[in-house]
């Protein structure tokens, strides 16, 4: 059985895990951590009474590390305040990291991914976990080949922290590979108020719509001569990030680097 334990499993992704790996024949949970929690197992914990089994909950990495040396994956959903010193430690200790939380800079993963390579050992950080949403990204490269004039919007709950998502920032760059820069709209186009055409990256704009109701989100709009074409992914709940989590847990038992991104393994 593949050891794992949850980071933020009070969150909204972070239960949808928990739950996942207490269902799942191949995992099994040792562990819980959420720095707020004053209980010592995962059954004294609101909506886990059912549990059968006895897992402990942890304040915090160290702790969790100390109490369960043997555990394979550290799943992690929670801050982007957290996350990198929560990755890095990961790391140092032989823990695969499994990360699904967003807001991570460039050099932050490429500094990780240097650490695996020295450390030989393997983990993920995947903006978006849901295989449609990998499938999206992927058709809106190819698209981008012949479109290189696209635009993304992305529609997102009201209590998400970061904008733009992560999912659009890896479409962005993943746009960007293939066409490079391309300032788009009129050269002397004017925002009567900022912001107007969004966020800019490499000349492609990112629109962010937050708002009650919403899950997850996101729509490449492509537009040519004469045609447009519409890329559109939908999450219409956490489940819908699972498959991805679960694939991502059975892929970094047999690598030794972490990779930025699900579509390596699908
Ligand atoms: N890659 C993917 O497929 C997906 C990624 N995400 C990303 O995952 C992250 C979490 O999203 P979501 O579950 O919706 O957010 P939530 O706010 O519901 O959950 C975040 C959790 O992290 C906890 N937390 C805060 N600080 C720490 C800490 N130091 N250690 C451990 N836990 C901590 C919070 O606890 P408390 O509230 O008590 O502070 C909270 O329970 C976001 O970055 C989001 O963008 C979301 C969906 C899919
Ligand atoms: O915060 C969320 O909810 C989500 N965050 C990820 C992102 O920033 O792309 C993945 C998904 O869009 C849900």
């Amino acid at each position: 059985m593949i050891q794992v334990i949850v980071a933020g499993f009070r969150g909204k992704m972070g239960q949808a895990c928990t739950q996942m790996i207490l269902d799942h024949p191949d995992f099994q949970l040792v562990g819980v951590m959420d720095p707020k929690v004053d209980v010592k197992e995962l059954a004294d914990v609101s909506g886990y009474q059912a549990c059968q089994m006895t897992v402990p909950v942890f304040n915090s990495q160290i702790q969790a590390f100390a109490s369960v040396p043997h555990a394979d994956i550290w799943i992690d959903f929670t801050v982007p305040e957290v996350a990198y010193q929560h990755v890095e430690t990961a790391l140092r200790n032989g823990v695969r990291p499994v990360v699904g939380t967003t807001g991570f800079s460039d050099e932050e993963i490429t500094n990780l991914i240097e650490l695996s390579q020295i450390q030989k050992v393997g983990g993920i950080i995947a903006p978006n976990f849901a295989i449609g949403a990998i499938l999206m990204m992927e058709f809106a490269q190819k698209a981008a080949q012949y479109f290189p004039d696209v635009e993304i919007i992305e529609l997102h709950h009201d209590n998400k922290i970061d904008a733009p998502s992560g999912t659009a920032l890896k479409t962005a760059e993943m746009i960007s590979d293939v066409r490079g820069i391309n300032i788009q709209g009129h050269p002397h186009e004017v925002e009567l108020i900022p912001g107007a055409r969004g966020a800019d990256y490499q000349g492609l704009k990112i629109h962010s719509v937050r708002l009650p109701g919403l899950i997850a989100h996101q729509q490449v709009q492509f537009g040519g001569k004469g045609e447009g074409l519409l890329i559109r992914h939908d999450s219409y709940n956490r489940e819908s990030f699972m498959t991805g989590v679960a694939l991502a847990c059975m892929k970094v038992m047999g690598t030794d680097e972490l990779v930025y991104g699900l579509e390596r393994w699908i």
